[in-house]
């Protein structure tokens, strides 16, 4: 919901190697002025990294400790990566809107990951005169990542695969103090057809005007009240002038847009899905450049102004449980996964209904195909999301298990730690511990048990939850109503 601010010691150090990769597209084959090598090594009595540029030894021995590091070096790893490629996203172009993401459009996502952390770039440059060793406090590496915000996806380094977790550490930390070594082979990837990837923008307008509805959105809705920003486009809500009713509406400014090509795949896919638990979609208009998407309003705000206003009762709790999990149900008999599921992403209606949206982050896949692109929001995300293995459907239901104790707590485990640190915590702990535990039903207890499982084979299908006992305790929707009201009061918010 927010966006990152400062770049510290990584946002300099990207800086300056992309500078690098500049000067050698004019200077290819001319011979590279090493200035300084580091060599990168582990100890091997204490497991620790050595070598390291200082700022980058703070890093991990401030926010992952030492032992930390020694004992659980696949989630250290898995933690530093995290860090590095929110930094390096900084210097990517602006994201498509992906209210739906098709396995195609995941793809083009996972090429551009690719190439952010091309090491093979990387290590052509070793043109070294970073002044590691030199570095201040400035350097340090600051908080730049809100700890709402979703992470877009992590790369997938098939060729990274094999090493032991420790190595592969140490890759990535050469990776961006670009210390010498051979270029590794390029990962392989995956071919595939990209839907309308070969399209001019004229083409791209062209199809767009067909799928819009023909109205001019200007003349037809009036602008009532702006809801927020987020990373594509303002949301407002607008009133519509044919019938009255109040609608939410998304206004994405296309010049603005890489990659329009799959806002016009995913305008396709958000019309076919419609169910009483999605924030759904109800027309696009197209004027000049820009595109306005029409969803309705819910005019309770997000659960995640509940949450942390107000204390809810269990059976509160479980009727918000089982409204998220029939939509994410639906979403998964059509082969989706959310991927994003989180107290933001629940919006609610004053008369208590609930609704899942912000569907960016949405994968579709055939069966019980597996996924293995980091995506979510670090404090909702599963362990084996993580640790990038290979991951189903059932991760939302970790998600959705976390932001059960959102609804307890008032926020995910490990909010107060850096985004690094929880990631690392996720992995290396696995079930989070649940303060007052002993407080909840069995009930509840045993529903956390089964969304919470590390082992994803004994972790509970969307289907399986929605017939566990604890929803039988479910409150009728309309007790949500005071709640929504007192956040809102303490909040100052309303929709009118
Ligand atoms: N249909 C809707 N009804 C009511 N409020 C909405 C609706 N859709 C979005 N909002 C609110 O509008 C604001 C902006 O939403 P938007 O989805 O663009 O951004 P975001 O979720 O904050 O960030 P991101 O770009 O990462 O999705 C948020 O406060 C969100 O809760």
């Amino acid at each position: 919901m927010t966006g990152r601010s400062g770049r510290g010691v990584f946002g300099k150090l990207f800086a300056k190697k992309q500078s690098n990769r500049d000067e050698r597209a004019t200077e290819i084959g001319m011979p590279t002025n090493v200035k300084q090598h580091i060599h990168v090594s582990k100890n091997s009595e204490t497991g620790m990294l050595e070598g390291l540029p200082s700022s980058w030894q703070r890093l991990l021995n401030t926010q992952i400790t030492p032992a930390e590091q020694h004992e659980n070096p696949d989630a250290a790893a898995a933690a530093v990566k995290f860090h590095i490629y929110t930094i390096k996203k900084e210097k990517a172009p602006n994201e498509p809107f992906k209210p739906f993401v098709t396995e195609q459009a995941i793809t083009e996502e996972d090429l551009e990951i690719e190439k952010l952390l091309d090491k093979k770039n990387a290590h052509q440059s070793q043109d070294s005169d970073l002044s590691f060793g030199q570095s201040s406090e400035e350097d340090a590496p600051g908080e730049s990542y809100s700890h709402r915000q979703t992470m877009p996806a992590q790369p997938t380094k098939h060729s990274m695969k094999k090493k032991d977790a420790m190595m592969d550490l140490t890759a990535i930390v050469e990776d961006l103090t670009m210390i010498g070594h051979e270029p590794e082979e390029s990962p392989i990837l995956r071919k595939k057809e990209i839907a309308n990837a070969t399209l001019t923008d004229e083409e791209i307008y062209e199809e767009l005007r067909k799928i819009c509805n023909k109205d001019d959105p200007y003349v037809r809705f009036e602008r009532a009240k702006d809801l927020g920003a987020g990373a594509s486009g303002v949301v407002f809500v607008a009133i519509d002038s044919k019938d009255n009713s109040r609608v939410a509406i998304k206004d994405i400014d296309l010049t603005k847009q890489s990659r329009k090509d799959l806002i016009l795949n995913e305008i396709n896919v958000l019309k076919g899905f419609n169910h009483k638990n999605l924030v759904n979609f109800l027309d696009a208009f197209l004027s000049y450049d820009h595109l306005w998407v029409a969803m309705e309003l819910l005019d309770g705000g997000s659960l995640t102004d509940v949450v942390t206003e107000v204390v809810m009762k269990e059976g509160q709790i479980a009727a918000v449980c089982r409204e998220t999990l029939q939509a994410i149900a639906f979403l998964h008999s059509k082969g989706t996964i959310h991927r994003d599921i989180k107290s933001d992403n629940v919006l609610l209606g004053m008369d208590g209904s609930v609704k899942v949206t912000d569907f960016g982050f949405c994968a579709n896949i055939v069966g019980d195909e597996k996924r293995q692109t980091m995506v979510g929001t670090p404090y909702w995300m599963a362990p084996e999301v993580v640790t990038r293995k290979q991951y189903g459907k059932k991760v939302d239901v970790w998600s959705l298990g976390i932001m059960a104790i959102e609804m307890i707590e008032g926020e995910p485990p490990y909010m107060k730690e850096t985004p690094l640190r929880a990631l690392y915590l996720i992995a290396a702990v696995g079930r989070p511990k649940i303060p007052r535990w002993e407080n909840l039903s069995a009930n509840f207890q045993d529903f956390l048990d089964k969304c919470l499982q590390v082992d994803v084979d004994l972790r509970a299908t969307a289907d399986e939850l929605l017939a566990h006992p604890f929803l039988e305790c479910a409150m009728e929707l309309r007790t949500l109503t005071p709640l929504i009201k007192a956040a809102q009061k303490i909040l100052h918010k309303n929709y009118d």
